[in-house]
């Protein structure tokens, strides 16, 4: 194992690393607070303070992914969309295998300066995350419980606010709703079944409310539909905990841009052209995993060196108070504060534990391990 590497495994690497996030994202978290007297009065301003806010937080994640671990995503694109990439307002569909796909997909929003603004709909558990579900709160994040008689209404009602968002954006559906896990496919192929569609290979049977109530409602503020899909090479099964530790990977991913004008307007229509676009995406999956690459060619974005700078900034101002306290503690510290700074540490280490376990699959929620039934309301 190279010197490097060694360094990377290191817990107190790990504890350094921890305490920037929290504290810094604690801070951030504040700043956001601190915004809300200016929504009623200047609503835009407030909106484009909290994307800046809000990239000192993931923008952390990204660096850890970049410059820590190494990790390099490639894009199969072609030319033609790549220009536009970052430029027009967009609904991403990304398939959902991986513990860090939606860090790959904030990678990729980096390289194209839309990660302050990007999107998604999340499930609403993952609002009451500390730093990063706050944080979210405020940079207008969609959440679903993913109960269509309640979130038919609400998911409506914050896609409708965006119509009206200051800077370009990409959504972001994970139209399978839930993370793959074999028992998940078995189930949601029985329900293909009984719906007469043909069978996914790589991916589970997307659930098309979702998908159609976001068209239907950003129709006029986006322009086109990102196809995404994601796969890592050798079969690698990447992790948080991974990455944390420097472990390199190395992300492939394919997109086609699709006119939002070319989605049919009718609700059985999208969700039919949903159920083809997965058939789709499963053929690519399939030519994937036969031979190492997705099609079309490859047209990888460089690196920015934004999310490394904010990295950096925030650890140098909190670190240096840290070893100051540290070194204190050390020479001069009594017993009492002692414990109590172990007890900070630990219980920040068991924080971070926590949050590291939403995103494991693992851990992950029963949704999708049943077949769901729903009243009939529409
Ligand atoms: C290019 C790089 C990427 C750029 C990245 C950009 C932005 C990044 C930004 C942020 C990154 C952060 C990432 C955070 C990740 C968080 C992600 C999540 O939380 S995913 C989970 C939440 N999201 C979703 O669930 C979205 C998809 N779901 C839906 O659309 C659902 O329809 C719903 C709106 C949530 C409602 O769900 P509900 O279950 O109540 O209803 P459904 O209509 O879906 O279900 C009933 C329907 O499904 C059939 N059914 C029943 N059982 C199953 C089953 N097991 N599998 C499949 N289908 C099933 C059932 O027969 C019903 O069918 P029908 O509609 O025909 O009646
Ligand atoms: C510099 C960085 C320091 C790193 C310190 C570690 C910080 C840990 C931060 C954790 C971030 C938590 C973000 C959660 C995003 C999880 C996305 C996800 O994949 O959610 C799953 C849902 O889609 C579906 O859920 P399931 O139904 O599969 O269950």
């Amino acid at each position: 194992m190279g010197l490097l590497r060694w360094i990377k495994s290191q817990f107190i690497c790990h504890l350094l690393i921890c305490y920037v996030f929290l504290v810094s994202g604690l801070v951030v978290n504040l700043l956001q607070i601190c915004t809300l007297p200016l929504w009623p009065v200047h609503k835009q301003l407030a909106r484009k303070i909290n994307c800046r806010l809000g990239y000192c937080i993931s923008s952390q994640m990204v660096a850890l992914l970049e410059w820590w671990s190494g990790t390099e995503c490639t894009l199969y694109t072609d030319p033609e969309s790549y220009r536009l990439y970052g430029k027009e307002n967009a609904i991403v569909i990304l398939n959902h295998n991986f513990e860090i796909d939606f860090l790959c997909g904030w990678t990729f929003c980096d390289r194209f300066g839309v990660l302050g603004t990007s999107k998604v709909m999340a499930k609403k558990e993952l609002a009451f995350v500390p730093l990063i579900g706050w944080m979210w709160y405020f940079q207008e994040i969609v959440f679903c419980k993913r109960k269509w008689e309640e979130d038919r209404r609400t998911v409506a009602r914050s896609l409708q606010n965006l119509q009206d968002y200051p800077e370009d954006f990409w959504f972001l559906l994970f139209c399978e709703g839930t993370r793959f896990t074999e028992k998940k496919h078995q189930i949601s192929m029985q329900v293909a079944e009984t719906k007469g569609l043909p069978k996914l290979r790589h991916h589970l049977l997307p659930r098309t409310k979702g998908f159609c109530v976001t068209v239907q409602n950003l129709r006029g503020k986006v322009t086109a539909v990102y196809d995404s899909t994601l796969n890592f090479r050798n079969n690698e099964t990447p992790t948080l905990r991974g990455v944390l530790n420097g472990k390199k990977y190395h992300a492939d991913l394919y997109v086609r841009r699709i006119p939002l004008d070319s989605i049919p307007e009718d609700e059985a229509e999208c969700a039919a052209w949903l159920h083809r676009l997965y058939q789709e995406k499963d053929k690519f999956q399939e030519q994937y995993m036969q031979t190492g690459h997705f099609p079309g060619p490859v047209k990888s974005p460089p690196c920015r060196p934004w999310a490394l700078i904010n990295w950096l900034f925030w650890a140098s101002l909190l670190l240096y108070p840290f070893f100051i306290l540290a070194v204190q503690l050390f020479y001069a510290g009594s017993t009492p504060t002692i414990v109590a700074t172990i007890a900070v540490c630990i219980g920040a280490s068991v924080a971070v534990r926590w949050m590291i376990g939403q995103t494991e699959i693992d851990r992950g929620s029963s949704y999708g391990n049943r077949k769901s039934t729903r009243k009939k309301t529409d």
